[in-house]
């Protein structure tokens, strides 16, 4: 093994998985840290944890296990991945997580990137953009657990981190991998801008030997070309059988696919009120699921007022451990009635969701949309899925999802 990659979420996990793919790599999404060893032909390796809104102990436990484990595998080089939109509390755990991997690798300075430019996200001067949008300013200001109000990550990282922050501008980055090398200092953790793909292939060249970096998705377009691999298309074996959307992210993007899904396809909502009352029977649910001719939707995505009031009356922790139970026991129950394509919208609802279907490992399949690749999750009968970061994928994603995992490629 030669990557070995900490996600803090499920949707993120296969994020990354899909580029290390694209770039060449043999790689596999696991859920949790694994019990065994990992296939010695696997060139890398993603560990899908559910640490991004865990305490921050759980996370940096977590994570310290996940890094021992792949380390243990041979991994070379460890990405800890975070969200493009470097999607925190205020305390932890990108800073805890970070500072706690340093020093268990020795890591000496550690790049920080989220820039994902392929999906909008880019840095520049210490500051994360969505596309022509601070991050303060985007949707992510009203994300339901981790709200991003502060879009200099120098800043947000250094309220996190017991480490000295520094940031390397875009400028010396285009100058090349050697002038970007020379620029960081002998520890500490590093913002470096990047705004195209060029820019975090350099940072990639510059990372090679590095024992840890952190970033995006976008950070390891790079990395793979540092091992000799060189890009290729994942191979899918067409997953027909009934579909079904499950969607519990509250961002803007999901938003308008569950509108343009409803236009099409038979649908209900579960309401944070219907989660905390346990009043859903989930196998008269799963019963409606299968009667249905169109894969149909559910879905607990709602408009950040609607949100923030059922928080205020149920506690936010309270509403969204609900919500994810009703997906995780959902999900399990759908894929023992028979149900083999999967479309999951949402980090934590794919964590739960991927919980509930008692997965410990996927095969990484091609994009449906960037950042997301299809999935095969190997049971008695196949089972695709696709776990959808929330402000990923085109108005149309649920139906052509669905669709994309009928054809073999
Ligand atoms: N109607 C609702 N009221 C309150 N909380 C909700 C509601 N619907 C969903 N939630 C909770 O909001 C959170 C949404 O987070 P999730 O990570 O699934 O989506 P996301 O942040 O948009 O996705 P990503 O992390 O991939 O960008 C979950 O904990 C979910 O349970
Ligand atoms: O990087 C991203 O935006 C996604 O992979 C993600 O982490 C969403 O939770």
């Amino acid at each position: 093994m030669k990557i070995g990659v900490i996600a803090d979420d499920f949707t993120g996990a296969s994020d990354i998985a899909l580029t290390l793919a694209e770039a060449g790599m043999t790689v596999h999404q696991f859920i949790d840290v694994p019990k065994g060893e990992a296939d010695p032909d696997l060139g890398a390796a993603v560990i899908a944890l559910k640490s991004r809104t865990a305490s921050v102990q759980e996370a940096v436990d977590d994570s310290l296990a996940a890094c021992a484990w792949l380390r243990a595998q041979g991994a070379a080089q460890i990405v800890f991945k975070v969200c493009s939109t470097f999607d925190s509390t205020a305390e932890g755990n990108i800073g805890p997580v970070l500072d706690a991997l340093s020093a268990q690798l020795n890591a000496g300075p550690v790049m920080v990137c989220p820039a994902f430019p392929e999906n909008g996200r880019s840095v520049y001067q210490g500051h994360l953009f969505v596309n022509d949008m601070l991050l303060s300013e985007s949707g992510m200001k009203d994300h339901p657990l981790t709200p991003m109000r502060d879009a200099d990550l120098r800043r947000v990282l250094a309220a996190q981190s017991q480490c000295q922050v520094s940031h390397v501008s875009a400028q010396v980055v285009q100058q090349g991998a050697d002038a970007l090398r020379a620029a960081l200092p002998p520890t500490g953790h590093v913002i470096v801008d990047a705004t195209q793909d060029e820019d975090l292939k350099i940072l990639g060249r510059a990372a090679a030997g590095a024992p840890l970096i952190c970033g995006g998705s976008g950070i390891a377009l790079g990395l793979p070309a540092n091992f000799g691999a060189s890009a290729r298309t994942p191979h899918w074996a067409a997953v027909t059988g009934p579909g079904v959307i499950l969607s519990g992210s509250c961002s803007q993007a999901t938003r308008a696919q569950v509108e343009r899904y409803k236009m099409i396809a038979p649908s209900v909502e579960i309401t944070a009120a219907q989660a905390m009352s346990g009043e859903i029977r989930i196998g008269n649910l799963v019963n409606w699921i299968l009667d249905q001719e169109v894969a149909p939707l559910v879905y607990s995505s709602a408009d950040p007022e609607i949100v923030r009031a059922a928080q205020l009356q149920y506690g936010q922790g309270q509403a969204a451990e609900a919500i994810e139970g009703v997906f995780r026991e959902l999900a399990g129950q759908l894929a023992e009635a028979g149900v083999q394509r999967i479309v999951v919208a949402g980090g934590e609802t794919s964590g739960a969701a991927v919980q509930g279907l008692k997965a410990y490992q996927l095969e990484i399949g091609p994009r449906l949309a960037a950042g997301v690749p299809v999935l095969r999750l190997l049971k008695e009968r196949p089972v695709a899925l696709a776990l959808k970061s929330g402000n990923f994928g085109g108005p149309d994603f649920f139906a052509q999802a669905l669709q994309r995992m009928e054809i073999a490629q």
